[in-house]
């Protein structure tokens, strides 16, 4: 660790007290000028990005996100109007829920929300509210997954009585994903068996003309928001997906807008140097040759980021992991993100992480202001906050003395605004990053295959569940039956067994086990 190293190479952003330090990655000046030319074609690549270039060429697709947080930006006045439009109307909207203009069929004012939504359409809305929305003026529930059980216990929270002043937001961009899909029929479920209106309770955020918009329609919901298709899931937090749920919160939209713009300028700029993002993305590459080879461990210290990490799984996992280059080369690139939260996780993985296998690079988020208030001594002199810090720092440390790299981003507390700034430093990092090793970031091609495949699973559940009789058979037995693969009947048998639709009988190994009706 040297002081003139972190000195010269930390990068500040003072009027809004960020910082990075890169100084423990070793980044050499060999190896920053070699990277020079592919630094250029990235500033390149985002300035097209940034002024409506087709950059998601799979699909066709313009990649807006930037523009969330500066219309202006966008090239024509259709783009700007489908920014700016929608950020009037749901404002309007959380005003009128909050003064009770807008209220529950039944009386009274919408008290809580349910949000109804999985992937790009619920992480982003977590982290909002495990980070900034502490207090919120309405407390929020999320259903995000097909698990029934986890269904029910959000349901159980809000109580029967409670769902009369729940507000459903239901978000899908594409308005088609099953568990969405399910969440949705579930809550309806809910509300149909209390007697109660289900549409005079629900508002939809999706693609214009989508089923969900459909059974919006259909369904007489209180109000729907647009998704555009040129903003991706993962990085929809500053779209209608993360505003929606956070202005009915109560967070100031505002200042996380311009939280996320303010870091935006600074990382606008090409200059290698002082760009934020841009020695993030080299950072990643000179940790991981540019391949991934190492995987990126996220600790904040500060609980109200806890999920964070989390949130750029999907960010950085979603963009970066493809198989194939822009020129259709085999590549199969990726940076693995993990990660949960200082100083716990030193109680829990860091011990491998300082002496096991080193295949990481670490990185430190501080939030420098402990709380607000006074803080007691919990030993003489020394306070919670300064242990923290105590921690973080002495992990770095610890770390670097043992050959492992990290890097620390420090910003003064979390609020709206610094979310905003740390969501913008990931995004535009993972645009560079993408650019550098010449990837298209805003596909998710494999997604695709796991959902092929559960169809394909629940077709063959329907078929097993009709051939299923009184008299016992063994999978092998429904398996030719069905022309299908015998453990795959078996998985499908067991599943029905285990939800009371069959009986098992247990042999000696899966090929003897035998179900009936
Ligand atoms: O918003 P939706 O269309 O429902 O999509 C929800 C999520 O599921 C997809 O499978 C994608 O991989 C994610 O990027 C997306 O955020």
């Amino acid at each position: 660790m040297s002081w003139s190293n972190y000195a010269s190479t930390l990068i500040r952003y003072p009027q809004f007290g960020f910082s990075l330090d890169t100084s423990l990655m070793d980044l050499d000046d060999a190896f920053l000028s070699k990277m020079a030319p592919k630094v250029e074609k990235a500033f390149a690549d985002i300035a097209a990005i940034e002024s409506g270039a087709i950059a998601n060429p799979d699909e066709g697709r313009m990649v807006g996100h930037y523009w969330l947080r500066k219309p202006e930006l966008a090239p024509t006045q259709e783009l700007r109007d489908a920014v700016t439009k929608p950020l009037a109307a749901l404002k309007v909207f959380a005003e009128k829920v909050h003064t009770g203009q807008v209220k529950p069929p039944g009386g009274g004012i919408f008290q809580r929300i349910l949000l109804i939504g999985i992937g790009g359409s619920a992480l982003g809305p977590q982290l909002v509210a495990e980070a900034i929305g502490h207090n919120a003026r309405m407390p929020i529930h999320f259903f995000d997954n097909t698990d029934p059980a986890g269904i029910d216990r959000v349901l159980s929270d809000i109580g029967v009585a409670g769902l009369a002043h729940t507000l459903v937001v239901v978000i899908s961009k594409s308005g088609g994903t099953p568990e969405t899909r399910n969440g949705m029929v579930e809550a309806k479920a809910a509300y149909d068996a209390a007697g109660m209106d289900f549409g005079k309770h629900a508002v939809a955020v999706t693609g214009e003309g989508s089923k969900l918009d459909h059974f919006a329609t259909q369904q007489g919901f209180i109000a729907r928001f647009p998704m555009e298709d040129w903003v991706g899931g993962r990085t929809s937090v500053m779209s209608t997906v993360g505003l929606v749920p956070a202005a009915l919160q109560g967070i100031d939209i505002d200042s996380f807008l311009a939280g996320a713009a303010a870091m935006d300028a600074e990382t606008r700029k090409h200059d290698a140097a002082k760009n934020a993002s841009m020695r993030l993305a080299l950072a990643w590459y000179a940790a991981g040759n540019g391949k991934g080879e190492k995987d990126m461990v996220v600790l904040p210290y500060k609980d109200s980021l806890v999920l964070f990490s989390k949130y750029l799984q999907q960010l950085v996992m979603e963009s970066l992991g493809k198989e194939l280059d822009l020129a259709g080369n085999k590549v199969n690139q990726g940076i693995a993100v993990y990660g949960n939260k200082g100083s716990t996780d030193q109680h829990a993985y860091v011990q491998q992480l300082r002496d096991g296998v080193p295949n990481f690079f670490a990185t430190l988020i501080e939030v420098r202001k402990g709380r607000h208030g006074e803080s007691i001594e919990v030993e003489p002199g020394n306070s919670s906050a300064d242990y923290l810090q105590g921690f973080l720092r002495g992990t770095r440390k610890a770390l670097y003395d043992s050959g492992r790299k990290s890097i620390t981003i420090s910003i003064p507390e979390v609020t709206p605004f610094q979310l905003g700034v740390l969501i913008a430093l990931f995004e535009r990092a993972v645009s560079f990053y993408a650019s550098l090793v010449n990837i298209n970031a805003y596909h998710q091609p494999g997604v695709e295959a796991g959902k092929k495949a559960a169809a394909v699973f629940l077709d063959l559940l329907g078929a097993v569940r009709s051939r299923l009789i009184s008299e016992a058979k063994t999978a092998q037995e429904i398996a030719f039956e069905t022309d299908a693969d015998a453990e795959d009947i078996y998985h499908c048998l067991t599943h029905l067994a285990a939800n009371g639709e069959a009986q098992i009988a247990i042999g000696s190994n899966p090929a003897e086990d035998t179900f009936s009706l």
